[in-house]
């Protein structure tokens, strides 16, 4: 299978130097000139610095080229995904499409394939996610991640084409529970940053990402998920990878809240519109979702860091 990667961030451009250890693969970017210097210097300055394209990592700015392929990878953060499908994939499209984002629209509370489905009614939704640090994986080095794709022959297929030398990937059909842990641990990172740049300690920092877990399959388990997919790669994976490095935006983000510094604007960090939509989302259902409720109050500016922490310490008391 021919595979496309839409999106040359950080996550498409490491995506694509790693499946084309196996064969062909298009990179498509909006920007002309972006393709242009890419071209020039075999590499994603912009997004990526530092990683050679292998020779088969070819580029393109011409959406029909990148459309025509066997699999496209979806690597444009998530609150632009509705848009980019409006744009640029046919309401008719049978076409296998996997998103790699993480999170949910602040505007509906839709996940990845969620959107990808209404978009596309009769194309295969999947989405990759999972442990990964793009300059890991562009370095080729190994990580683990899942597949999930509620048609299981569509799933396996999506699996062969998408395994390679350093990325191994698991298969679920839960697509659902994929799109949450994926979703909800940054959000816990954003809280695990926090702790740790307010000085609060690594224990706190432990006790959060556990009743973070909880908080995500609390939720999982409401909507309708496996709570095995959220103690996968998906989930629980992901979560301790995003809350104990400094490589992740998420938690970068947290550490400069916790310490009351600046963080640029512009970086991608798909938790802070997801705590949002959570709490939208939640706020009706009953399912108690204290930590996301503190980052999204934290990141609205409706709280100070020493009074959130303080009333998450100061809950009614109750059985693990
Ligand atoms: N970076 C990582 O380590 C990982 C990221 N992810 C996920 O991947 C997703 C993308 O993140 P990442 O690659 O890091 O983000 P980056 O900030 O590195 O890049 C985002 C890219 O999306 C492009 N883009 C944004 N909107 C559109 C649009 N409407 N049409 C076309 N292209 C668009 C931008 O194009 P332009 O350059 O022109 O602005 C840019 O190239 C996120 O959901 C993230 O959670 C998942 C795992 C790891
Ligand atoms: O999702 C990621 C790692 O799996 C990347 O995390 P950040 O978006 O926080 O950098």
């Amino acid at each position: 299978m021919n595979v496309s990667v839409l999106g040359a961030g950080a996550f498409g451009t490491a995506l694509a130097i790693s499946l084309a250890q196996k064969g062909k693969v298009t990179l498509w970017a909006r920007n002309a000139e972006h393709v242009a210097d890419m071209q020039a210097s075999r590499a994603n300055g912009l997004r990526l610095p530092g990683v050679q394209f292998p020779e088969n990592l070819s580029l393109t700015s011409d959406i029909a080229q990148a459309l025509a392929t066997d699999v496209i990878l979806l690597a444009v953060p998530m609150q632009q995904l509705a848009g980019f499908l409006a744009d640029h994939i046919a309401p008719d499209s049978t076409a296998n499409l996997v998103a790699c984002c993480k999170g949910f629209e602040v505007a509906t509370g839709r996940g990845p394939v969620s959107v990808i489905r209404d978009a596309a009614p009769q194309a295969t939704a999947a989405i990759l996610t999972g442990p990964s640090f793009a300059a890991d994986i562009a370095r080729g080095l190994p990580t683990a991640l899942t597949l999930a794709c509620a048609d299981e022959d569509a799933g396996k297929r999506l699996q062969q084409a998408l395994t390679t030398p350093n990325l191994r990937l698991y298969r679920t059909t839960d697509t659902q529970g994929a799109e949450l842990g994926g979703a909800l641990k940054n959000v816990i990172a954003i809280a695990c940053g926090v702790a740790i740049g307010a000085g609060l300690g690594q224990s706190a920092r432990a006790a959060l990402m556990t009743r973070g877990f909880s908080e995500m399959t609390r939720l999982a388990q409401h909507m309708g998920a496996e709570t095995a997919t959220l103690a996968g790669l998906s989930g629980f994976g992901d979560l301790v990878l995003t809350c104990t490095s400094e490589q992740s935006r998420n938690y970068r983000l947290g550490l400069s809240l916790g310490a009351g510094d600046s963080f640029d604007p512009t970086t991608t960090v798909e938790g802070a519109a997801t705590a949002r939509a959570i709490v939208q989302m939640t706020q009706t259902s009953g399912v108690d979702m204290p930590i996301t409720q503190t980052v999204a109050r934290l990141l609205d500016g409706a709280a100070d860091v020493p009074t959130s922490m303080a009333a998450l310490l100061s809950r009614p008391l109750k059985e693990e």
